[in-house]
């Protein structure tokens, strides 16, 4: 059996705000830390160790990280960030209000934006101030690689070559792994690995903070997934509370 321990990032202070972030670099709020904290005492208590590391380029999912290696004194493996992990990118919407955007466009449409599989939101255009064209941590990347927005099938698509082509190598050679990332992040991952339909991840959403574990055969097929805190695996009908 394989595991895999994915994290999305502690709140952050766009979160706090119900602000549209996707690739906006925001930091996490007091919250967050204290999410981010909480979440490295669950996996220490429970006996978790990590070989290797891997998250976004994005602060709030690389600080969700830090604090969780550093309550586990593991902040000497190695980490590898990439920008294949960031959070799906929202586009035109990045910045604005969640309320007011759903006010002005209507539910139903904000809905469709947030989950829906082949929609993407109202693109940026190249002029403005939050398109990543000019931002260093891309300057490396072809700029056709930059987006002006993604639909989440975007974001999987980018996902499933990073878990296929750097984490799953590690994972058969036996490598503890946890990821850092983001709501949408892992909503695309934990999409593929469960082969779930349109419809299904609709209605899948990610709490910050709280560490998912996934529990693979060798051909990396899920066998069992759950979430942990200090007291064990939570119960099902119990997640909806960590749900923001
Ligand atoms: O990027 C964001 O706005 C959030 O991290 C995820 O937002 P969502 O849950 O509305 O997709």
């Amino acid at each position: 059996m394989i595991e895999v321990v994915l994290i999305r990032h502690g709140q952050s202070l766009w979160n706090l705000e119900n602000r549209f972030t996707g690739w906006t670099d925001v930091d996490l709020s007091e919250n967050g830390l204290i999410e981010a904290r909480k979440a490295g005492k669950i996996l220490k208590e429970h006996g978790y160790k990590f070989d290797i590391a891997y998250t976004s380029v994005l602060k709030r999912s690389i600080r969700t990280l830090w604090i969780v290696l550093h309550e586990m004194d593991l902040m000497w493996i190695p980490v590898y960030k990439c920008w294949k992990l960031n959070e799906r990118h929202y586009g035109a919407l990045q910045g604005l209000n969640k309320d007011e955007t759903a006010k002005k466009y209507g539910e139903k449409q904000v809905h469709e934006w947030r989950r829906s599989v082949n929609i993407a939101p109202p693109p940026l255009t190249k002029d403005d101030s939050r398109y990543s064209g000019g931002d260093i941590k891309y300057s490396h990347l072809p700029k056709n690689k930059i987006p002006f927005t993604e639909s989440l099938a975007d974001t999987e698509k980018r996902v499933i070559e990073e878990w296929n082509e750097v984490i799953v190598p590690n994972l058969k050679d036996n490598k503890k792994v946890i990821i850092s990332a983001h709501g949408n992040t892992l909503r695309a991952l934990v999409k593929y690995l469960d082969n779930m339909e349109s419809d299904g991840v609709a209605n899948l959403n990610i709490p910050t903070g709280t560490p998912l574990i996934y529990e693979l055969d060798d051909d990396l097929k899920p066998i069992k997934h759950y979430y942990l805190s200090l007291e064990g695996e939570v119960p099902k009908d119990e997640i909806a509370k960590y749900i923001e």
